[in-house]
């Protein structure tokens, strides 16, 4: 992917957060249901509420894209997110392959676990500035449900940030680059060999900042498990075979609960 197409996901998404209330309500979600625009999602009344705006989308399989939720403005909108998820898609394929091979693997051992029809998602996320960034984050500390994440980060401000031994180390920005991220189910399908990392965002009060998640995950009817060859007596399988993680997930994650916790043995 050349930087200049890079460029041109940042801006069309900027431009559709920047667009007045009236146009992007057109794309609301409904109050129960992830995909649209609109706010972080209230699933317990224990949650903090992240500080964002955020329009969440189903890019795969294809007869799954609910099409009135993708904005019609900017024009190119759907146009250029479709080319850069098929392109993502193609990504996810060669390093798993990749990741597979380091392990002295069969190259396709993980993708197999995808299924048929792998789940692809996008989350834009737009933060505003925040008057309490002390106080209020942009995301809640979590680790993502996906098997990988790729995100493309804002060019000019940063805010993620990994947690490690107990301390939060900050993203730099690489203008260029997409970040890859390690979900939980690549965890899982690797026995634990790759983590899962706990990340978070945080706010400033002076500059918005505008990123775009896209999950690769697991077909939902497709069990997931620790691949066979990366068990052993010395090593027992530290996960369960699951199916449909994601829901999993959600009723763990908005509780403040590390979802992966349910599923390890
Ligand atoms: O906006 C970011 O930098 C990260 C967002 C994120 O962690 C997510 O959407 O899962
Ligand atoms: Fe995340």
């Amino acid at each position: 992917m050349t930087s200049s197409f890079l460029d041109k996901i940042r801006e069309v998404s900027k431009q559709f957060f920047a667009f007045p209330m009236e146009e992007k309500q057109k794309y609301s979600r409904e109050a129960d249901s992830i995909e649209g625009y609109g706010n972080d999602m209230i699933l317990s009344d224990h949650q903090t509420v992240d500080w964002t705006d955020r329009l969440y989308l189903t890019i795969s399989p294809e007869d799954q894209r609910k099409i009135k939720f993708w904005p019609e403005n900017p024009k190119d909108f759907r146009e250029t997110l479709h080319e850069y998820t098929v392109k993502l898609q193609e990504t996810n394929d060669f390093l798993l392959r990749a990741v597979a091979r380091s392990l002295n693997l069969e190259e396709s051992c993980f993708l197999d676990q995808y299924g048929e029809q792998p789940l692809v998602t996008a989350r834009f996320n737009f933060y505003p500035p925040c008057p309490r960034p002390d106080r209020i984050l942009g995301v809640k500390p979590h680790a993502d449900a996906s098997a990988v994440t790729f995100l493309l980060q804002d060019k000019e401000v940063e805010g993620l940030q990994f947690l490690k031994d107990n301390e939060w180390f900050r993203v730099p920005i690489i203008p260029h680059a997409l970040l890859v991220n390690v979900g939980d189910q690549v965890e899982i399908m690797s026995n634990g060999i790759f983590k899962s990392p706990v990340h978070r965002v945080v706010t400033n009060t002076q500059r918005e900042r505008n990123t775009l998640a896209v999950f690769c995950i697991p077909e939902s009817d497709n069990e997931i498990k620790p691949a066979d060859q990366l068990i052993s007596e010395t090593r027992p399988s530290l996960y369960k075979k699951v199916k449909d993680y994601v829901s999993i997930y959600f009723q763990y994650y908005q509780q403040g609960k590390r979802p992966i916790e349910a599923v390890k043995i």
